[in-house]
């Protein structure tokens, strides 16, 4: 690599013309903050030392929108979980952008994260675990030491530069600003020194790194600011705040953002604090701490509102060509810029619950990071597809600030801090994102800075030999002039020989003498010199073979080091796994177990149900058995009702019958007239079997209008005996058991018969309360006066009789019975009704009914009701032709 000049003093610089020059990532970290309560959930692990998972929860918008729970893996440079040290962090991760520093280079290390998650710890940390930053000053000074130049040596030029002060000047300045002003303490120069967190009697530990890489032939100077930028305002914390003896310090100012000669973005007129040792820095540090802006959140008792930077710049002058002061040419320093910011946090304020100056902050803090994310993203965009889109760097102070570094003038390392707790899982998702689009940002590589400015190296030392030599010499009263192996010097000055004329012999001979004097040194430092050389020579073989040997014994030891290695990253990766597989097996049992609850649970609740409408079917049956009981009840007492008042009206009826045959009788008597009743009844019995009414008399017959009940049958059509003389046969037409009652013989005038033909004309009485059934199958009736009440004139016109009775049967149902009979006129000229069919209309619930095979039984019929004729009879409404006697019961199912 071709020497370079080191640049001028500023902060970083665009540089154009990157073509050719290597480009790195944006190296990403992540940090896995421990939980304050180690028992909560948590929504994300490191499963290997570059990956970790992010697992989903019920409670998460993903979970809510997907029903599914999910599981992602991010890689990140290198993940730090919850047990790794703040050192262990700092070594990986700080330490090498502190090296960059002390080399010259610029460098970005920022945290980023939501709202408590350990930003500002990493950061900061506390004086017994002490963060980035104090880690930072800590080893800054130990490596630069006693290179450091003195006070003011390096005086900022307010235009993000440098100016070097002669000594003399340095020390001027030095008395005026520092020693006058501290026999008055308190005054505005010196400001009264306050105790800060990182004082050494604090419990503070130092830490003990040093650079050992370090160009001694340079000259450091090490400054600090801080700023902070809040609601999008630039403030300086560092600034002194002007004091009016009546409103006391005056608010600060915001600053402006400016860009230098090098078309380096800077801070205009920002304090810049020039620091000698750890200490001094964190008295600056705490100064500013105390300026900042933080609040107590619901998330955080002390959450940053503000996005602050903490910029430690490293000057570097070359010493003369002597080794002891440093060069006076501005154009020769060196200055390298590390800044340390620690982001305010991203919080959702549905979540903090912020309100007032909170919330403003809370946007404007979001506003910044998402400025942040988009100038990344378009980086990247334009990076991968070649693009030259404008990267939106202005829209907010801290990407303007901070656009040299994403342009590629330093290194750009990034921790992302994840707070574990499975509640973060929604923000923490967003993170990730930012860190994934992060990593994929390129920036060039810094050129590494080569301090030769053409001087012998090794200056400082020699005369630090120098300078002890002699003061060892003059302690001892020996010329220094005369220890040459030791001083490796040719002695003082050259002597101010000036020849006062050509004969001047004594001058010349003084010159020749220390000329020759002069050489004899020179060759004795000569002689001195290779003798050292072969000494050294000796020394570098004999090395070289320690090297060699110590080379082959170290890689011997690296190789066992590196299989242990690979074998402790098997075992952990196994046990990651394993970890992973026992917590994925965890989170089944628990979805099993919580599944299995559910089930049970629904499984008492249809218990409970099926109990609840047992009971309640229980409940209905009793109630519609009474119902039925009640209506069984109620059908039953209308009927004796109805029985006896046509019993009440008959025996009337048949006590003005006994009257008119007594007068009869008596009219017969006077005319000994005599009838042959025995041949009459004879002649006067129906042959038509089921018939099951007979009329009695003509006088019988005009009273029509009281027709008894049907008598009810039994199952072998025996009629059941009742009070009133009956005279049938039975269904076989065999026996035929005439009524022997002389006087109440009915008359039975044939002529008066009526065709069957067509034009019957039926007498339907239905009884009121008769209950209308919507079945399918009714009684045929084409032509009929329906009546609920018999009417004598009603039988002048019809033929046929029919009357309707409902009851409950034996099973419960209900039944309704159609007793079907012919109206015969007597010869008196009344109306007689044979009743020669009956039809039963049983009604049956679904519910209850039996399903009958569909082969009858035998039982279902009895007598001529199994042949096929018959039965295929029984199931037409309306008379079979082919029957040539009715039956004396029909049974219709419905
Ligand atoms: N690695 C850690 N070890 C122990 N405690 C931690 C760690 N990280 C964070 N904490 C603790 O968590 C709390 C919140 O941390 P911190 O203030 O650093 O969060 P933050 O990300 O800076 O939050 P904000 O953005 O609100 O400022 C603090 O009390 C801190 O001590």
């Amino acid at each position: 690599m071709p020497p370079m000049r080191p640049q001028r003093g500023k902060t970083p610089r665009k540089r154009n013309g990157t073509n050719g020059t290597t480009q790195d990532p944006v190296e990403v970290y992540c940090r896995i903050r421990p939980l304050d309560n180690p028992d909560d959930p948590v929504c994300i692990k490191a499963i290997s030392s570059s990956i970790v998972q992010l697992i989903s929860n019920e409670n998460s918008t993903a979970f809510a929108r997907t029903g599914q729970l999910k599981e992602y893996q991010y890689k990140f440079q290198t993940v730090f979980d919850e047990y790794t040290s703040q050192k262990a962090i700092f070594d990986y991760v700080a330490l090498p952008l502190m090296e960059d520093l002390i080399h010259g280079k610029n460098g970005l290390l920022f945290t980023y994260g939501i709202t408590s998650s350990g930003k500002t710890y990493t950061m900061t940390g506390t004086p017994q675990d002490q963060g980035m930053l104090p880690r930072c000053l800590d080893v800054l000074f130990n490596s630069i030491g006693h290179y450091q130049s003195k006070k003011y040596v390096f005086k900022p030029d307010k235009m993000n530069g440098y100016e070097v002060q002669s000594e003399a000047d340095a020390m001027m300045e030095r008395q005026k600003k520092d020693i006058i002003p501290g026999i008055i303490p308190g005054t505005p120069g010196n400001p009264r020194k306050e105790k800060t967190d990182f004082q050494v009697d604090s419990g503070r530990i130092i830490d003990p790194s040093k650079i050992t890489d370090i160009d001694e032939d340079n000259t450091f100077a090490v400054f600090v600011s801080y700023i902070e930028i809040y609601n999008n305002y630039v403030y300086d914390l560092l600034e002194e705040l002007p004091f009016d003896p009546i409103t006391g310090y005056k608010p600060p100012q915001s600053k402006i953002l400016r860009t230098d000669a090098g078309d380096s973005m800077y801070v205009m007129s920002c304090t810049e604090v020039e620091i000698k040792s750890p200490e001094e820095a964190f008295e600056v540090l705490y100064r500013g701490q105390k300026r900042r802006k933080v609040a107590h959140t619901s998330l955080n008792a002390e959450s940053s509102r503000s996005h602050s930077i903490f910029n430690i710049r490293l000057v570097q002058g070359p010493l003369d060509i002597r080794g002891e002061e440093v060069l006076q040419d501005s154009d020769r320093l060196c200055v390298s810029q590390l800044s340390l910011v620690d982001l305010a946090g991203s919080e959702r304020t549905n979540r903090t619950k912020n309100q007032g100056d909170r919330l403003k902050e809370a946007g404007n803090i979001n506003q910044t990071l998402m400025v942040l994310r988009t100038c990344l993203e378009v980086l990247r965009e334009n990076q991968k597809n070649g693009t030259n889109k404008m990267v939106p760097y202005r829209d907010s102070k801290l990407t303007h600030l901070f656009k040299n570094y994403f342009e590629g003038d330093g290194r750009v390392r990034m921790i992302v801090c994840v707070n574990p707790r499975a509640e973060e899982y929604d923000e923490t998702v967003h993170v990730m994102k930012f860190a994934e689009i992060t990593q994929e940002v390129l920036i060039t590589r810094s050129q590494q800075v080569k301090f030769d400015i053409g001087l012998t190296p090794g200056r400082r030392r020699m005369n630090e030999q120098f300078t002890e030599t002699v003061a060892k010499a003059r302690e001892a009263d020996i010329e220094p002039s005369l220890l040459p192996s030791i001083t490796y010097s040719l002695g003082a000055g050259f002597p101010n020989f000036e020849l006062l004329g050509p004969d001047d012999n004594m001058t010349l001979a003084r010159l020749e003498d220390y000329l020759q004097d002069r050489y004899e040194r020179r060759q004795t430092l000569q002689i001195d010199l290779e003798s050292r050389i072969d000494q050294f020579r000796n020394r570098l073989v004999e090395f070289e073979r320690d090297y060699t040997r110590l080379m082959a014994r170290n890689d011997e030891l690296e190789n066992i080091l590196n299989r242990r290695d690979s074998n402790v990253t098997k075992v952990e990766s196994k046990c990651r796994n394993l970890e992973s597989r026992v917590s994925t097996l965890q989170q089944q049992l628990n979805e099993t177990e919580k599944g299995k609850r559910e089930l049970e649970l629904k499984l008492q609740d249809k218990t409970l149900r099926l109990k609840q409408e047992r009971s309640e079917k229980d409940r209905m049956e009793k109630d519609f058995r009474t119902r039925i009981e009640t209506n069984n009840n109620h059908w039953e007492r209308i009927l004796d009702e109805e029985r006896q008042k046509i019993e009440k009206e008959y025996g009337i009826q048949l006590k003005k019958q006994a009257i008119t045959m007594n007068k009869l009788r008596d009219v017969l008597e006077e005319n000994t007239f005599k009838t042959p009743v025995s041949t009459s009844v004879k002649t006067r019995t129906y042959t038509t079997p089921g018939m099951i009414q007979t009329a009695r008399s003509e006088s019988d017959v005009s009273s029509i209008g009281s027709i008894p009940t049907p008598t009810p049958r039994n199952r072998t059509n025996s009629a059941i005996p009742t009070a009133r003389p009956v005279q049938g046969l039975n269904r076989q037409g065999a026996t035929v058991t005439p009524v022997t009652t002389p006087r109440s013989t009915p008359i039975y005038n044939f002529r008066h018969r009526r065709s069957r033909s067509n034009n019957e004309v039926w007498l339907d009485h239905k009884p009121s309360g008769s209950v209308a059934l919507d079945t399918v199958l009714q009684p045929s009736l084409p032509r009929k006066k329906s009546v609920t009440k018999l009417d004598e004139k009603d039988t002048k016109v019809a033929t046929k009789y029919m009357l309707t009775h409902q009851e409950h049967g034996s099973d419960g149902e209900f039944q309704t019975k159609y007793f079907k009979g012919s109206v015969i006129p007597t010869s008196g000229g009344g109306a007689q009704v044979v009743f020669d069919d009956v039809e039963v209309h049983k009604q049956t619930s679904p519910g209850t009914r039996k399903r009958r095979s569909s082969c009858p039984q035998p039982t279902d019929f009895d007598g001529e009701w199994t042949d096929t004729e018959t039965r295929c009879a029984v199931a037409i409404e309306g008379h079979s032709k082919k029957r040539s006697r009715p039956s004396p019961e029909r049974v219709s199912r419905v």
